[in-house]
Order: structure tokens, then sequence, then C-alpha cells
């Protein structure tokens, strides 16, 4: 199975459930790998026949950055589902960091994986 990979995603958003956090905007980090058969990629040396990470970091970044969450379980399920429906990704394991929530660098999250791994 082939990876393509996007790491250090930073977007800003509106995320937690305590009313102080409703009201700022602040940093999620996204690490995603993606299941996709680069052979056809490489074989053509097309953009088009590739996963193209800058099109998936431009969605998920829309997307995060317009809306508001409560739970960081929430957001990353969200952005699982768009690699999925949108973009074609038959497997996905996401990392979703939300850096400083309990205290001065300690990072916390979720770490899911959705859909089938190809052979
Ligand atoms: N499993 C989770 N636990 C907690 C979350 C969350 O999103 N998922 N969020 C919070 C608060 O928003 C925290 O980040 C700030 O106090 C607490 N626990």
């Amino acid at each position: 199975m082939d990876i393509v990979y996007i790491r250090g995603l930073m977007i800003e958003t509106t995320i937690g459930i305590h009313d102080w956090e409703k009201k700022i905007r602040r940093p999620v980090i996204l690490d995603i790998e993606m299941a996709s058969d680069i052979a056809r990629a490489a074989a053509t040396d097309r953009i088009e026949e590739a996963l193209d990470y800058n099109a998936v970091t431009k969605r998920l970044t829309q997307e995060v950055s317009a809306n508001r969450f409560e739970l960081v379980e929430t957001l990353a399920e969200r952005c699982a589902a768009i690699l999925r429906d949108e973009h074609g990704v038959p497997w996905v394991r996401l990392s979703l960091n939300k850096p400083g929530a309990v205290g001065e660098g300690v990072d916390v999250g979720v770490v899911i994986e959705r859909g089938t791994k190809p052979d």
C-alpha cells in the first residue's frame, strides 16, 4: 500500500467545550496518512493522476477554519469524511493535536483510522 501524507498542517479554528474556548480561535495540528496507489502518477508524471496534497490541504483548511467544534473527535471525523467522500481516499489515519489544551508543553488529541486498507 502506498501513502500520500501531510504532516504538521496547522489550521486556526474555534474548538473546545468551555465558554472561553468558544470565544477564541486557536490552532490545531493535523498529521494525515492517506492510502493512494501512486503507480499511475509515477508512470505518467501527471498531477491529474495523483492524490493532490495541495488540494487536500486547501479543502481541509477551508472546512476547519470556517467552522466551530466542541470536541477534537468531531473535527477529526469531519476531516476523515471529506478525505473519503470528496477525494476518494479508501483509508486514512489522521492525528489531531490540540496544543496547550491541558497545559504548557502537553500534547493531547485523537488518532483515528477510517476506511479499508488496500492490499
Ligand atoms: N476526548 C476529549 N476530551 C476533552 C476534549 C475533547 O475535545 N475530547 N476537550 C476538552 C476541553 O475543550 C479542553 O481541551 C480544554 O479544557 C476536555 N476534554
